[in-house]
């Protein structure tokens, strides 16, 4: 589970987040929503670590992620906005390395690297040096090295930025395989119907504050729009940043 509690983070002028505030539960997929810009990356950074908070609270299965990262780390796999991959080593190799580095010994780090090859249907370019991937090939290596330790939690930033609609469907059935093994989904995306296809609960968030908490429903019905995007667009006051 993921609690966060008011936070801000400045970069010199910019206000990058300026109040964000919500809970994510086991089980659940949770949705950052919101336009170019909104703070999405920026919130992501804070709660995987790479960044401090200037103000607020990050707990992660109730550990406090500013005063103990590593910990925190442990219970979390990441996708992060640039998912850059050894070019030199095969998938494979890539997700083993990650086991390794996670703390895995050698025969359980290559059994768990063969389940996500085949969960993610990794399988005809798993051996093959990763230089020249596809984008949907990149984003399932990025995805199996960030699970290899079997995480609680997962973040994902823009998990379907440039693929296919294949690829997107196929991603989506996997992100609903995560919730059903009970773990903690976050993604990010300023694609509606991204969200309104797997979230069980939606963070509007729009210039670093979050704006609505609700399920893709319950924003519709809030609005009294037919439609997400049209509920968020009311929402935010503006269709400014957001793709269809
Ligand atoms: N390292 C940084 N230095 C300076 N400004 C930054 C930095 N990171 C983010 N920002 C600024 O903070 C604001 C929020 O950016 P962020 O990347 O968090 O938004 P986002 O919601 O993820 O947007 P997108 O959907 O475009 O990826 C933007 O104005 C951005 O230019």
């Amino acid at each position: 589970m993921i609690e966060v509690q008011q936070l801000r983070k400045s970069f010199a002028e910019v206000e990058a987040v300026r109040d964000v505030s919500f809970r994510a539960e086991d089980g659940q997929i949770t949705g950052l929503l919101g336009p170019n810009g909104a703070g999405k990356t920026t919130t992501l950074r804070m709660l995987y670590t790479l960044m401090r908070p200037d103000h607020g609270t990050i707990r992660i299965d109730g550990l406090d992620a500013v005063a103990e990262p590593l910990a925190a780390r442990r219970r979390l796999g990441v996708l992060p906005d640039a998912h850059g991959l050894y070019k030199r080593m095969t998938a494979r190799e890539n997700i083993d390395y990650f086991a390794r580095l996670q703390g895995l010994a050698p025969e359980p780090a290559r059994r768990r690297g063969q389940q996500l090859i085949d969960e993610l249907g990794m399988t005809e370019f798993a051996d093959r040096r990763s230089e020249g991937y596809s984008q949907g090939q990149r984003i399932k290596t990025a995805i199996a090295r960030a699970l290899v330790h079997d995480p609680a939690n997962v973040l994902l930033d823009e998990p379907t930025n440039g693929l296919d609609v294949m690829a997107t469907r196929a991603l989506r059935r996997f992100v609903l395989s995560l919730r059903e093994q009970g773990r903690c989904v976050l993604l990010s995306s300023h694609v509606m119907q991204e969200i309104a296809a797997v979230c069980d609960r939606v963070v509007v968030i729009a210039a670093g504050r979050v704006i609505a908490i609700d399920s893709p429903e319950g924003l519709r019905e809030r609005t009294g729009e037919a439609s997400l995007e049209d509920a968020f667009v009311r929402l935010i006051g503006s269709g400014e940043g957001l793709a269809a």
